[in-house]
């Protein structure tokens, strides 16, 4: 439980990643320009993170879109899996896992993929997002972890 005299006080820590600058905001800490898909993020990410691991990996990563719209859905769900490639070194078991995707023929492929790694694994259209696009959300939760171990 939270004492009342600590709601003001900043609760948690945020550590945004992108490969284009991104101004300063108060509250957050910021790495970039920095490419998740390089394998020496991960080691960058951790070495920022309290505690070394985070109860939350949350993208809408995308990349430029050429207008293809099978290439740029491969290309996208290349990048979640690229981020579901460093959960094992940053993500605490039992955390949770938000990515964007555009719908296609690969989305299935991440799915399972989430699927072994996460108990819980549901697709989400939030109300904000244009019903013309094919952006959807895959929301899983429940890390299983490096051993299957999830956290109480
Ligand atoms: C839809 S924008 C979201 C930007 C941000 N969330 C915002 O609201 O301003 C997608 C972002 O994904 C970033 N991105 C694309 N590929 C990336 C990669 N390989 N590593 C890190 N960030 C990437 C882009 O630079 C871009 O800023």
């Amino acid at each position: 439980m939270i004492p009342p005299g600590d709601l003001s006080s900043p609760i948690g820590f945020v550590l945004g990643v992108d490969l284009l600058h991104i101004f300063p905001l108060e509250g957050a800490t910021f790495l970039c320009p920095v490419d998740v898909t390089d394998p020496r993020t991960s080691q960058r990410i951790l070495e920022l993170l309290p505690g070394g691991r985070a109860d939350v990996i949350l993208s809408d990563m995308a990349p430029n879109a050429t207008g293809v719209r099978d290439l740029d859905h491969d290309r996208l769900i290349s990048l979640c899996l690229s981020l579901l490639g460093m959960t094992p070194d940053i993500l605490h078991p039992g955390g949770t896992f938000l990515c964007k995707t555009w719908a296609g023929s690969q989305s299935r492929q991440l799915q399972r993929r989430l699927t072994e790694e996460f108990q819980r694994v549901r697709l989400i259209k939030p109300e904000a997002s244009r019903k013309e696009s094919s952006e959807v959300y895959f929301l899983a939760t429940q890390y299983r972890g490096k051993k299957g171990a999830v956290k109480q």
